[in-house]
């Protein structure tokens, strides 16, 4: 089993993931129409509205913000709220993690309107996001989940909306503590045509750091 798969989830997480992704699929729906939307003004106030009565229908039981989320698994694992991976995430693509291609970790994503920075092309900072996660996910395939100390971008092309895209991200060196990561964006369909760029350095935090910067962590080594 590679790192990066799942553990295997009880009956009643598998179904508690499902209903967060249900919810998150439907979501990101509804702000890529949000954004998209030619809609007259009287039916933007009536979603308005709408968007009210669900923000109420789930302000139930909210988490604390540095707690761990049941269904998750923290650090180097399913991350249900991810802004990257999350399926439950609006903000997500999302991106999935799906092979593991010769040392390096690829994702692959399409982004959408949403996403977008100049007309037609993904924002740099989303690009940021999507390297930094893969990145990440590298770290904890080579056995040290840590976090961003630097991360340096090479926009070569523009990022095109609506098209598969495919992250890849290996770690290059390591040096006690510090990973040192190599990046890249490019689309499924051309793989070798470098988009975007990144070396990043992350830091696996020692467990007494790890205790003091997430108190919910129950094992920090
Ligand atoms: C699988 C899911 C993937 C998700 C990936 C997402 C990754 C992220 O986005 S993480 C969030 C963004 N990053 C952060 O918030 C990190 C903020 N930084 C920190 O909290 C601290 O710098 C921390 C905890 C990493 C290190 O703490 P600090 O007290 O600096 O530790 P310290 O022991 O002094 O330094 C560790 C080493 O890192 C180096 N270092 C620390 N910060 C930096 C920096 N900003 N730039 C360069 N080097 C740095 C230090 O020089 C030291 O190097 P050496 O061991 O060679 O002397």
């Amino acid at each position: 089993m590679s790192p990066l798969d799942p553990p295997s989830a009880t009956d009643a997480l598998h179904d508690r993931r499902t209903a967060i992704a249900a919810l998150g699929a439907d979501l990101r729906a509804l702000v890529e129409a949000a954004v998209r939307t030619g809609a007259p003004d009287e039916v933007l106030l009536l979603a308005a509205k709408e968007a009210q009565h669900l923000t109420a229908l789930l302000t139930v039981r909210p988490r604390g913000r540095a707690e761990v989320p049941e269904v998750d698994v923290f650090p180097g694992g399913i991350r249900m709220y991810s802004p990257v991976t999350g399926a439950g995430s609006p903000l997500a693509p999302p991106l999935q993690i799906e092979t593991v291609d010769d040392g390096a970790v690829v994702g692959t994503c399409t982004l959408g309107v949403a996403h977008e920075g100049p007309p037609g092309y993904g924002h740099g900072g989303v690009s940021a996001l999507l390297l930094d996660e893969v990145m990440g996910w590298a770290c904890s395939y080579a056995g040290q989940p840590g976090m961003t100390i630097e991360l340096n971008l090479s926009y070569k092309r523009p990022v095109v909306l609506e098209t598969p895209l495919r992250v890849t991200a290996r770690v290059t060196e390591r040096h006690g503590r510090t990973n040192l990561v190599h990046g890249t964006i490019a689309t499924t369909a051309a793989p070798r045509t470098v988009l975007v760029e990144a070396e990043a350095v992350f830091f696996a935090p020692a467990p007494d750091q790890a205790r003091a910067l997430f108190p919910s962590l129950r094992d920090p080594a």
